[in-house]
């Protein structure tokens, strides 16, 4: 498995050496630029392990490890630390670091020092993979009309190469999907590749995908390969793909056509064998109708378009999903929760889901690490759910609470663990919004402000259902806001707007 490493060395020598002997234990190396640990230069390098000469990295150091391990690859990070006597190396350890090492080791004992930790870094990727199960078809556990014949469709388009549009909701599982259709299709022995099109400013968007050569542009100190390149033989998920910028639709559009790619600074034409699969979760025939995603694209991506049902369409599949999801979720919560009350299950099956499945998944889980005993019962669900207006599954009718969710007179009905979670998200919320409608959408801006990363602050965006383009009007600017955005319908941000994420795995 190659590892990425990511160096931050202040001293020259010093560098040169680590570089050789990583590269000699198969390591892929970046040197970072800059004399300090900057978490979104790291954040950017997608490394694995940071190899950090303790001059860079103080004197936040604590805080800076954990920002790092907060990072989707959480990466190890070995100092080298001029004195690494006992009280400092403590020091480090205890902030976080992996290793602590003097620059004065001999190359031997570096080089034995960095390959125990490789080691010991590739084991724990290896184990992480093994633990992810495979999304499979089996998944989709179904006894609803809708998603039977959905189903079957699907179960068609699996064998086939065409290229696929896959709509719906957030939440209901589009990604999950795809990569089920992968794993069950003849591409399946190929590499999966999934790049989120929302979730990157749209200069390394373009990067991401087609990749570039040594020196195209300021920056690009060597030869990148793209992700139309890394999923050749395979297939290549292009999620957001209502978000991509028309200038890259066009791009994409010339690669499907050509079966071919060029990078970024490169006449040379690379053939790519590559099965593209899109997801959004935005109306892209409207956006087409209104110029904002091209027709030809959208005709190309969606040779095969599948709709995914959203959940409040199919509660008849809810007990069944419980079933699975509490299965699935048991190893991971470690509780011997092996039930659900019936009342539990009804209240579960009445409620919207505007998040769908991933929020059905969340509020399962919730409730198996909270539930005292070895049932969930109705007390266990969020206030949301439990207490929600009582519909009526027939005619859709409600009859109103007595109290606002979200207002201190209904607090009292709820643990402080509830009216925490639902404050600080709808503080979390109220000041996202308002940060991106200052700045007017942008995100590296809103993220420097916020002083999180980027990648910190799509997370958050994801989370909330906010959208950047739905603050880059000037003048009245008020985000559009989707009813199916919030995963908390009680958690209404009071703030300006109210609207509504890359990687590779
Ligand atoms: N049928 C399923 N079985 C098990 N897990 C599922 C299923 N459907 C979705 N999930 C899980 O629910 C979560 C959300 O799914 P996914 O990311 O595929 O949704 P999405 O529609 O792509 O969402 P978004 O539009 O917000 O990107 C993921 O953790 C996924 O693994």
């Amino acid at each position: 498995m190659l590892l990425k490493v990511a160096l931050q060395l202040a001293s020259p020598p010093l560098k040169r050496r680590v570089e050789r002997v990583c590269r000699g234990l198969d390591a892929e190396v970046q040197n970072l630029p800059g004399a300090r640990v900057d978490v979104t230069t790291v954040a950017r390098s997608c490394c694995d392990i940071l190899l950090v000469q303790s001059d860079c990295i103080r004197p936040l150091a604590p805080e800076s490890i954990r920002q790092l391990q907060q990072l989707p690859e959480a990466p190890w990070v070995v100092v080298f630390e001029e004195n690494p006597e006992g009280a400092v190396t403590g020091k480090w350890i205890a902030a976080g670091a992996e290793a602590v090492l003097s620059p004065r080791l001999t190359d031997e004992d570096l080089t034995e020092a960095l390959r125990s930790i490789f080691t010991r870094r590739r084991a724990f990727l290896a184990a992480a993979l093994q633990q992810q199960p495979v999304p499979s078809l089996a998944d989709f556990v179904s006894v609803s009309p809708a998603m039977q014949s959905f189903l079957d469709l699907v179960r068609r388009v699996v064998p086939s190469d065409a290229s696929l549009l896959i709509l719906g909701e957030t939440g209901v599982g589009k990604e999950h999907l795809a990569r089920a259709i992968h794993a069950a299709s003849p591409r399946a022995a190929g590499p999966w590749v999934a790049v989120n099109c929302a979730a990157l400013p749209d200069t390394l968007l373009e990067s991401e995908l087609f990749g570039y050569e040594e020196g195209a542009f300021t920056g690009a100190v060597r030869t990148h390969r793209g992700s139309f390149e890394l999923a050749h033989r395979g297939t290549l998920f292009l999620d957001e793909i209502g978000d991509m910028p028309l200038h890259l639709q066009v791009k994409l559009l010339r690669a499907l056509q050509e079966r071919a790619i060029r990078r970024l600074g490169s006449e040379r034409t690379i053939s790519v064998d590559v099965r593209v699969m899109a997801a959004t979760n935005r109306d892209v025939v409207a956006d087409v109708e209104a110029g904002r995603f091209r027709r030809d694209l959208f005709f190309r991506l969606g040779v095969i378009t599948l709709t995914v049902p959203p959940l409040r369409e199919r509660r008849e599949d809810i007990p069944l999903l419980i079933q699975n999801f509490m299965r699935h979720l048991r190893p991971r919560v470690n509780r011997p929760v092996t039930g659900i009350t019936p009342e539990a299950v009804e209240a579960l099956q009445q409620y919207d889901w505007p998040g769908n499945v991933r929020e059905l998944m969340n509020v399962l889980e919730r409730a198996m690490l909270l539930c005292p005993g070895n049932e969930i019962t109705l007390h266990d669900l969020p206030y949301a759910i439990r207490c929600r207006p009582s519909q009526n599954p027939t005619t859709g009718t409600t009859s109103p609470t007595t109290t606002a969710p979200g207002s201190p007179a209904e607090w009292i009905h709820r643990t402080w663990e509830e009216v925490r979670r639902t404050e600080l998200d709808r503080v979390e919320r109220a000041y996202f919004t308002t940060l991106l409608h200052v700045t007017q959408g942008r995100v590296s801006e809103a993220a420097r402000r916020a002083g999180i990363t980027p990648r910190a602050l799509f997370d958050k965006m994801r989370r909330h259902g906010l959208r950047k383009e739905h603050f880059r009007s000037p003048g009245p600017g008020t985000p559009r806001r989707r009813s199916s955005d919030s995963a908390n319908p009680g958690d209404q941000a009071p703030a300006p707007g109210e609207p509504v994420r890359p990687h590779h795995p």
